[in-house]
């Protein structure tokens, strides 16, 4: 069965489309993969996966870069996200935050089932992520998020991949390579070109070696 690689831009996984010459367009089919360019966000990302996900697909890998809250792993780092939470979907009390799950109205926390054991996938370092509809960029909000939820990364896509493929009993790989630490907004400081090079790197040796 074939693997469905789920990127929200074409940028992101440019590397992977010139190795494997993949045609322009948001779907491209190949012999051993598909790729499908999602559009930013979890609307998108849902809309999308709604109209390709299906049981021919044994494994969902979810690429893309990522901010995140802890410095201790640099700019361009891959990071296994094993867990990823819709942050902001539940309700305020005043001070404090009502998760979906409290309000008795869903489920906030996703997690990547998958059985893969090769080297590739162990070796990258396992955290939890969360998803987030505006890239947090003020430091009042940033430290309230972390107490909340002491997230790794933030992405805008990561839990509603792994609610589509839950949904759908699909395993799910999500990696993301960090492009900038979340903080107070320094788009000057971000390193999308080295996180998106590492990324593409390591999903060729993936899809060609496993
Ligand atoms: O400016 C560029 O050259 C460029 C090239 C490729 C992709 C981008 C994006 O902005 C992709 C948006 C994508 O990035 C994820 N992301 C990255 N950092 C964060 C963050 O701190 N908080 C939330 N999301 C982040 C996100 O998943 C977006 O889909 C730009």
């Amino acid at each position: 069965m074939k693997i469905l690689i789920v990127a929200a831009t074409r940028a992101e996984v440019s590397g992977l489309c010139n190795h494997f010459t993949l045609p322009e367009g948001d779907f491209a089919e190949t012999k051993q993969f598909d790729l499908l360019i999602t559009g930013v966000g979890m609307t998108a990302t849902a809309f999308a996966l709604g109209k390709h996900l299906s049981a021919a697909y044994s494994l969902v890998l979810n690429l893309g870069i990522a901010g995140c809250y802890e410095w201790k792993y640099p700019l361009g780092s891959l990071l296994n996200i094993t867990e990823d939470i819709f942050a902001e979907l539940g309700a305020e009390d005043k001070d404090e935050f009502l998760t979906i799950d409290t309000l008795g109205f869903g489920q906030s926390r996703y997690i990547a089932a998958n059985t893969l054991s090769t080297t590739l996938v162990t070796a990258l370092p396992k955290v939890k992520g969360i998803t987030v509809n505006k890239v947090s960029g003020n430091k009042t909000s940033i430290k309230a998020t972390e107490k909340r939820l002491q997230p790794a990364t933030e992405s805008m896509e990561g839990a509603a991949v792994l609610y589509s493929c839950e949904q759908m009993g699909i395993p799910c790989l999500q990696v993301r390579s960090i492009s900038n630490y979340v903080e107070e907004r320094n788009r000057e400081s971000w390193k999308i070109g080295l996180a998106i090079k590492n990324l593409n790197e390591w999903a060729i040796e993936f899809l060609t070696n496993g």
